[in-house]
Parts: C-alpha cells; sequence; structure tokens
C-alpha cells in the first residue's frame, strides 16, 4: 500500500515542481501506467502484506512475551498473597490467642477484684467496721441536667467536680464500700446486701440506715412505691428475704404516718426519721441456744443545715430536732471512732434505737448530682468517710448460753410471781426447785408456737404456750405479717374495742414501726431490750407513730415524741397478767441532756458533718 502510493506522490511533486504544458505531463502519465503492470502490484501487495504480517508477528510476540511475563507475576503475586495469606492466618489466630488470653486474665481480674472486695468487706466485718455504700441519685425529669457534681464513679470511688479550693486539679475522690452511680438499679443495690440482711437470721443485730440531704433519694433507696400514699418512689423491695413485702408493707405504714411537708429543697420532704424494727427469734436445732437477732431499717430525715430548708416558725423548731438528733448520732460514731469509754448513745431516741444493732451497720450515703447541692454533696460525703472508718470491734451473734438461759428464766419466774401477788395468788414460783418439768415448763413460756386464744387471761395457765415445734424451731422464719397488717387495719378500725378482742400469737418476731423526732422529754425507745424484755418481745408488736402528720403539708404541725405504741389486744391481755409490763429504761442520768456541740464561731452545730 505504501510502495503504491508513493510513487503517485512522487509523480504529483514533479507535475508540481516542473511546470510543463498539459499535453507533456499526460504522456509521463501514461508511461507510467504502463510501468505498473498488475504483477508489479501484486507484488508489492504480496510484499507489503509480508512486511505487515511480519510486523503483526512481532508485536504478537511481543504480546506473548508480556502476556508471559504478567503471568509470572500473577503467579509470584498469588504466592506471596498465599504466603501473606497464611501470614495474616497465623496473626490472626495469634491475636485470637492473646485477645482470648487477655478476656481470660480480665474476668480472672474481676473475680480477684470481686473476692478482694469480699475479703475486704470480711476483713471489714472483723473489725466491726460501719460499711457505708454511696448512691447517686439521677438528674429527674425536668431538671436541668447541665454538670453533674459527680465526674466519675469507679467500684468503690465517687470523684466529685469541685472548684479548685477544694482541691489542687478540680476534683476530689472519696472511697467507700461500694458506690452505685445514677443508673443503677435497685435490684443491684439490694442484692450486695442480702449478706447483711441474712446475718439477722443468724442472730446478729444488723442496723441499715440512709442518709443524705432532702431529696438526695434515701426513701427511694429504703421503700418501694406507694401510690397509696402518693410517694413516687420506685417498684422494689429493700430487703431480698421471704419477708420483704411484709415488711415493706410496714415501711409504708411507717411512712405515711410520717410528717412530711414542703421545705425549699423538696415538696414533700420528710421531717422525720422512719425507723422500722424487725425482731427475729429462734432456736439452734442442734444446740437448743436460743438465737435473736434484730433489724433496724432507718430512713433518716434530710440531713441539710436548717438554713437551706429555708422554714420557719414550727417548721424550723422540727428541722432543729431532726439535727439535734442527727448530731447525736454524728457525736455517736465520732466517740466510737474516737473509742473513747463512753459513747452518748443516750443523747437521742434515735441513737438508743440504734444502740444493740451498730456493730452491724450499713449506710447508705445519698447525694444529688445537681451542681447547687455541690456543698451538702461534699460535707455528706465527708461524713460518710469519716463514718466508714469507725471500727465498732466484732459483731457477736445473740446467743443466750445457758447460765444466761437460766438466769432469765429465773426473771420469768420472778415476774410471774410478782404478778400473781398482783392477783392474790401467793404462789412462790421462786422458791420452787428446778425441776426438769418446771424449766420444760419455763422454756414453754419462752418458745410459743401455737397461738392460742386465751380465754380468761387473769388466770392463763403457764403452760398455755406451748413449746416450738420442729418447724417452729427452725433458725429462720417466715414472718406473718400479712395477718399482723391485717389486725393492724382491724385495730385502727374499732380501736376502743382492742382490748376486748383475743386472737393468735405470731412467734417471736415483733414488729415496730416509729416516726422519731427527737424530743428531751422522750421516755425510752420501744426497740429497748433489756431483760425484763423477753417475754414482752415474744408478742407482735407494731409501734406506730401518734402522727401529729395526719397533719398534712398544708397543714403541718410541729410534733413532740409521736411515737405509741400499740400492742395487739393480746398481746396486751396476756402481758399483765403474768409479767409486770415491759419497763422503759430510765435515761442515763449522767447524759440525759443532748450534746449541744458548739462550733468555733458560737453556733450550735446542728447537723452531721458540717
Ligand atoms: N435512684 C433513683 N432513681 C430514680 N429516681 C430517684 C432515685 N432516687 C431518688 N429518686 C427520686 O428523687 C425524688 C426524691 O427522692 P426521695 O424522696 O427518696 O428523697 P429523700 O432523700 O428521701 O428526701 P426527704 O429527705 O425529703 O425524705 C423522688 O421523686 C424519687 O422518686
Amino acid at each position: 500500500m505504501k510502495s503504491s502510493s508513493k510513487p503517485i506522490q512522487e509523480d504529483d511533486s514533479s507535475c508540481e515542481e516542473t511546470v510543463v504544458p498539459s499535453q507533456q505531463c499526460e504522456v509521463r502519465q501514461h508511461e507510467e501506467t504502463e510501468e505498473n503492470s498488475p504483477s508489479k502490484v501484486v507484488e508489492e501487495k504480496i510484499q507489503r502484506i509480508n512486511t505487515e504480517h511480519y510486523e503483526e508477528q512481532e508485536i504478537l510476540l511481543n504480546q506473548q512475551k508480556h502476556i508471559q511475563e504478567l503471568k509470572q507475576t500473577l503467579s509470584t503475586t498469588k504466592a506471596g498473597m498465599r504466603l501473606l495469606q497464611k501470614k495474616y492466618q497465623e496473626d490472626f489466630f495469634h491475636l485470637g490467642n492473646h485477645v482470648n488470653g487477655l478476656a481470660h486474665a480480665a474476668t480472672g481480674y474481676k473475680r480477684v477484684l470481686e473476692e478482694n472486695r469480699k475479703l475486704y468487706n470480711l476483713v471489714q466485718d472483723l473489725k466491726g467496721n460501719i460499711r457505708v455504700y454511696c448512691r447517686v441519685r439521677p438528674f429527674l425529669p425536668g431538671e436541668p441536667t447541665a454538670l453533674s457534681t459527680v465526674e466519675h464513679i469507679d467500684e468503690g470511688t465517687i470523684t466529685i467536680r469541685v472548684p479548685s479550693k477544694y482541691g489542687k486539679e478540680g476534683h476530689k475522690p472519696f472511697m467507700f464500700n461500694k458506690v452505685f452511680g445514677p443508673s443503677a438499679a435497685q435490684e443491684e443495690v439490694f442484692s450486695d446486701m442480702q449478706p447483711l440482711v441474712r446475718s439477722v437470721l443468724d442472730g446478729y443485730n444488723v442496723c441499715i440506715f440512709a442518709y443524705g440531704q432532702t431529696g438526695s433519694g434515701k426513701t427511694f433507696t429504703m421503700i418501694r412505691n406507694n401510690s397509696q400514699n402518693g410517694i413516687n418512689v420506685p417498684e422494689a423491695s429493700l430487703m431480698p428475704v421471704s419477708t420483704t413485702d411484709d415488711v415493706i408493707q410496714l415501711m409504708d405504714l411507717g411512712h405515711m404516718n410520717r410528717a412530711v411537708s414542703s421545705t425549699a429543697m423538696n415538696d414533700r420532704s420528710s421531717r422525720s426519721h422512719s425507723c422500722v424494727t424487725v425482731h427475729v427469734q429462734g432456736r439452734d436445732l442442734t444446740s437448743g441456744t436460743i438465737i435473736h437477732g434484730s433489724m433496724h431499717l432507718v430512713d433518716l430525715a434530710g440531713s441539710e443545715r436548717v438554713d437551706k430548708s429555708e422554714v420557719t416558725g414550727d417548721r424550723l423548731k422540727e428541722a432543729q430536732h431532726i439535727n439535734k438528733s442527727l448530731s447525736a448520732l454524728g457525736d455517736v460514731i465520732s466517740s466510737l471512732s474516737q473509742k473513747t469509754s463512753h459513747v452518748p448513745y443516750r443523747n437521742s431516741k434515735l441513737t438508743q434505737l440504734l444502740q444493740d444493732s451498730l456493730a452491724k451497720t450499713l449506710m447508705f450515703v445519698h447525694i444529688s448530682p445537681e451542681a447547687d447541692t455541690l456543698g451538702e454533696a461534699i460535707s455528706t460525703l465527708k461524713f460518710a468517710e469519716r463514718v466508714g472508718s469507725v471500727e465498732l470491734g466484732a459483731a457477736r451473734v445473740n446467743k443466750d448460753n445457758s447460765e444466761v438461759k437460766e438466769l432469765k428464766e429465773q426473771i420469768i419466774n420472778l415476774k410471774m410471781a410478782l404478778a400473781r401477788k398482783g392477783n392474790g395468788n401467793d404462789a412462790q414460783p421462786t422458791s420452787l426447785p428446778h425441776t426438769p418439768e418446771r424449766v420444760s415448763r419455763r422454756r414453754s413460756l419462752e418458745t410459743p408456737s401455737v397461738r392460742p386464744k386465751l380465754p380468761n387471761i387473769g388466770n392463763a395457765p403457764s403452760n398455755l404456750r406451748q413449746p416450738f415445734s420442729d418447724t417452729a424451731s427452725s433458725r429462720r422464719h417466715t414472718l406473718d405479717l400479712h395477718e399482723l397488717m391485717r389486725r393492724r387495719q382491724s385495730l385502727n378500725a374499732n380501736e376502743e374495742d382492742r382490748e376486748s378482742k383475743s386472737g393468735e400469737w405470731i412467734d417471736k418476731q415483733d414488729l415496730e414501726v416509729q416516726s422519731v423526732t427527737d424530743n428531751e422529754s422522750d421516755e425510752g425507745v420501744a426497740s429497748d431490750c433489756s431483760d425484763s424484755d423477753l417475754l414482752w418481745r415474744l408478742n407482735v408488736q407494731v409501734n406506730v407513730p401518734r402522727v401529729a402528720n395526719k397533719q398534712s403539708s398544708e397543714n403541718p404541725k410541729p410534733r413532740k415524741v409521736q411515737t405509741r405504741t400499740t400492742k395487739l389486744s393480746e398481746t396486751r391481755s396476756l402481758i399483765p397478767s403474768l409479767i409486770p409490763a415491759p419497763s422503759k429504761r430510765t435515761p442515763n442520768t449522767v447524759n440525759s441532756q443532748p450534746q449541744q456541740r458548739v462550733t468555733r464561731d458560737g453556733k450550735r452545730r446542728l447537723s452531721l458533718g458540717k
């Protein structure tokens, strides 16, 4: 193709270059045409095709070569990839192993941490430390959730965000046995308390109290929701034992009778401490030892400074009373921590109530997250840390050994003798020898399991109370509180008829609900456990406050002591016939006046930790 076009171009150029007449040019063209004969053209074509073929061959060869090279590269790459894949697989395998190892280690670490915590708590228990749990309330609906006072929460540490004057870096850590954040569920909180609650059934005295400023969530922790009395608290129960619901019902009962009024801090501020006491008593089947334990559940009134609540008049006096008892609690705690020889338990009704159970105490300290409560939160946490450092010595099981039992029996005999004397019966039980029958009869007095109807209380034969049946003598009892509540309601319905009613007994389990606002004129607390209370404590007892607080929040009135003891009819009617009424302890004259703490500026200290 190329060769054929070229001569034509040459011809054209020659034609252009030489200026010849048109005829001459035509002649030359003719001559050239002759030269381009068909054979020549074919030849040239073949040559051209060959050349082209040769070139294509060359290209093909080149391409094949490239393909070969590419194949080579591909297989090398493939081999490399396979190698890499293998390596990655190995790496992944190792990584997996490593991660597994880490996960295992983390689980182990968690387990060790948990064990450490348990051991730490055990050591604390052995030393008799007051256990302190801290709980942070979440922001409430409608509250500005700007910045929480809480910076960080770890298992047992809570770090509070503070202005720099409080700490170098603007935060301050506090350590407790456990810290529950705002999202902690009730179940989580209660599951940690189970061992403590169970120890009541093993014969220990236990006290669980909720401390914190108004509105910080004390009642939320201590009781469940009760729409009846309009208290907006959650559906949950304090105690994970079978008696939970019953005890909670009692707490509700106490709460219903509790003084509440609105303050600057809370629309329904509790203006009194609410205490529920559960006494459990049973006999160890193997040794025959009588074991009794008690549990105080105390929902304290708000611990804030009086001026914070902005109350005046009667409310102010009430607030001062509240803080006086909290102050007395603070005094008890500080004298326990300083191990002074005298602990001023008698300075307040609250501390008298807690005296027998402080050896196994759990304090729930509550704080609110709002920034404007920072000051209260810090003083609350400081107080709680101090409480946590108090060593009370190991708690002891309330076992009556044979000597104590014998002495108690003698006391019972004496009481019976006195009672008979009062009835004109001159029997002299104390002078009787301790025959086995007598001892067994006296024991039967201690441990009634059948609940007899008592026809004539004054002449009730002493063997009316039966010994524990096998089931009844089990160390763990379920409180028959439904019955108790039913009776409580019927008591309310017809208080006047109480005296004449007879009923059944509930053995060895006493329950008390009290609303306490301390007052110098208060007499001994109902749960006071003196020896003379032995028979008295065999009966069901519900102490409810004489409530000024039917007083509504609109018309609240200050109260003195609002504790009334309501005994079931059979309790009332039986006891006086057999024994004298339970004696109330005479207040300790040495320390009958509450201590008034004076601060440096000369003002009386009104609240704890301030
Ligand atoms: N952990 C919590 N989760 C959700 N809401 C809570 C929590 N703790 C408290 N609250 C809510 O905060 C409000 C105040 O709580 P609560 O009444 O228990 O405080 P308080 O400390 O008992 O107050 P007061 O001293 O006045 O009796 C209630 O509406 C309660 O439902």
